[in-house]
């Protein structure tokens, strides 16, 4: 099973649209604790999901109960909900969480201080960054340390002409004539934003933006999972450092050093000060005692998951049907995923692929279904595509060395790779080998790595292209020699040719019916000069067995075909294929009575 792991991104966006400082903590060496809560907290109403699928109305407090902490998507506020088509948009929750505002240099400290009090998320860190935080490095610079309100407000007044209460703002024009003659040229042509300040504050296109639907906002792209954002108050008609700082600079009366957000648990959603526990207030006592200039606040914050940040089985379970289990695993061959969907899932099949594909997406390019059992000849998988490019084409790295594959066409399963290194340690490189049913090779290949030399064969035409062609593409050719016929047929010419090399091992990885070719062996070396020197190889043959006892089954099975039983085999078991079915592979060395048989 394949499981794409990911990255959180916490984006920073430009000023936040609504606006509310709910709780505001200011502590600081020569002050005491303030504390303004100028709204009353709103409590959390947890809203459910309802999909597009009509059975998938579940009950809400059923499902509330069920996802009492943590992220979900049975929680949080949503956004809008489209009924009609299967729409992201419909999977983006909002959370109110409240976070602590900490000077930057100390977020990593008191991040480990408040272990236990912080939110833990899957995915989301619990440090965030919102636009405000930061100021650009030429700015950090011309201020140097002295952040102090002195500094701060000398650079307001250098920038607007003015600090606060001075008067009326400057125009632009003037503005920006004396911020030019303010900077001595060299400061000028770093200054980056220095450009920003004469453009118009919002542009219509960032006004649609903000009206329109979220996803077009800036930043936010398809690949973003969370956001972070501060609830303030909005136009508070104060001056601020936007133009200079960049259009992310958020809106404060006074910019007092690079800060972080420390999101606290969830369970301090909506809490003010006095209700948060002792240990926070401790840390934070502890860390002002320290500084000088140290400044906290306690901010409200929302916290939005997107489409992205779901895993597949929680969108899953949201958008099937009640009661239905959920597809969570599928296997995959390059960039193929192919699921084995259940009767019950046939319904919702387009529904699950798109899910699976933008889960798992780029490694997962195809999503497939497989629609019957392996029955013909060539061991083919019968797939449909549900979603994504059409191609069954693909390429898979085992072993250091590149398959090309067609999964229309030719047999592959990922799941025998460690069965098949197994086997090659069983090689040495004096070995000449003979692969009867070597697919697009697998085995044949990573033998010829290794050993001296490699007869493959194959019965499909198509898996004997590809199998000339992946031998090639790791330039092993010269050490394979490839056939197309049936393996009866391969095993009486090959070891009846005089041309060809003493072959030590042959592997037979037909489990279906490998057992019924051995009686091939009999006899072929009866066939040839008895005056020459004869290497009886070791056979590797694969089965399988519903029995009881399925090692004995197998036994049974090579004794039969073989018409002996005085020869040591060794037995093991594979893997389970399906309930009570075992995959074997029996290894011995061919009894010499039944290679020199008549
Ligand atoms: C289970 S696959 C194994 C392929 C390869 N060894 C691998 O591990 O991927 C069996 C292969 O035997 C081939 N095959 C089936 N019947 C055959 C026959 N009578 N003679 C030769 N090859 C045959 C199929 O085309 C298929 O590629």
């Amino acid at each position: 099973m394949y499981v794409l792991p990911r990255q959180i991104q916490l984006m920073a966006l430009y000023p936040l649209p609504s606006a509310i400082i709910l709780n505001k903590l200011i502590i600081s060496s020569t002050s005491s604790l303030h504390f303004t809560c100028r709204f009353s907290p709103k409590p959390l109403i947890p809203s459910l999901f309802s999909t597009t699928t009509a059975a998938a109305t579940t009950s809400s407090s059923t499902l509330f109960q069920h996802h009492s902490y943590g992220p979900s998507l049975y929680k949080g506020h949503k956004k809008h909900q489209n009924t009609d088509n299967f729409d992201e948009e419909n999977f983006t929750r909002v959370f109110d969480i409240t976070a602590l505002r900490v000077p930057s240099e100390h977020c990593f400290s008191l991040e480990s201080k408040l272990r236990g009090h912080l939110l833990n998320w899957p995915r989301i860190r619990n440090i965030a960054r919102v636009p405000g935080d930061d100021i650009d490095d030429e700015l950090k610079e011309f201020i140097g340390n002295n952040n102090d309100a002195e500094t701060l407000t000398a650079l307001e007044r250098r920038i607007y002409g003015k600090a606060e209460g001075d008067g009326e703002k400057m125009c632009s024009v003037l503005y920006r004539d004396k911020l030019a003659r303010t900077f001595n040229s060299t400061g000028y042509v770093k200054f980056q934003n220095l450009a920003k300040l004469s453009r118009p504050k919002k542009s219509k296109k960032k006004r649609e933006e903000e009206e329109g639907s979220g996803r077009q906002r800036k930043g936010l792209g398809r690949n973003e999972m969370a956001l972070v954002e501060v609830v303030e108050e909005e136009g508070s008609g104060d001056e601020d450092l936007s133009g200079l700082l960049g259009d992310d600079f958020i809106r404060r009366r006074k910019w007092s050093g690079s800060t972080r957000l420390l999101l606290l648990d969830e369970r301090y959603a909506n809490k003010g000060i006095e209700e948060l526990p002792e240990a926070i207030k401790a840390v934070l006592k502890e860390h002002n005692e320290e500084s000088t200039r140290l400044s906290f606040e306690i901010v409200r914050c929302k916290l939005t998951l997107f489409y992205n940040y779901w895993q597949m089985n929680e969108v899953l379970e949201v958008l099937l049907p009640q009661g239905m289990i959920v597809p969570s695993a599928f296997e995959t061959v390059g960039h193929i995923a192919h699921l084995n969907l259940r009767d019950e899932h046939l319904p919702h099949k387009k529904l699950i692929a798109k899910v699976v594909l933008d889960k798992n997406k780029p490694k997962i390019q195809t999503v497939a279904n497989k629609i019957d059992a392996i029955h013909n000849d060539y061991r083919t998988m019968q797939l449909e595509v549900l979603a994504g490019n059409h191609s069954l084409v693909t390429t898979v790295v085992e072993n250091g060395l590149y398959f090309d594959v067609d999964l229309a066409t030719v047999y592959w399963n990922s799941r025998l790779a460690t069965e098949r290194q197994r086997l090659l340690s069983c090689f040495t490189h004096d070995d000449v080998v003979c692969d009867v049913f070597a697919g697009i090779g697998p085995i044949a290949i990573s033998a010829a790595k290794k050993v001296k030399y490699v007869y493959a064969n194959d019965l499909n035409p198509s898996a004997v292209e590809y199998l000339e062609r992946n031998s090639v593409r790791n330039k092993l050719e010269r050490k394979i020699e490839i056939f197309n016929m049936d393996g009866r047929r391969f095993i009486d010419s090959i070891f009846v040719s005089e041309k060809t090399r003493a072959i030590t091992q042959v592997v037979m990885n037909l489990p279906n019916d490998a057992a019924e070719f051995l009686d091939s062996f009999r006899g072929i070396f009866g066939k040839r000069n008895k005056g020459r020197q004869f290497t009886l190889p070791r056979i590797h043959v694969y089965g399988f067995s519903k029995a009881q006892d399925p090692e004995f089954d197998f036994h049974e099975q090579i004794r039969i075909a073989l018409s002996e039983v005085a020869f040591e085999v060794e037995m093991r078991k594979v893997r389970l294929v399906a309930p009570g079915k075992w995959m074997l592979c029996a290894s011995f060395v061919l009894p010499e009575t039944v290679a020199f048989s008549k």
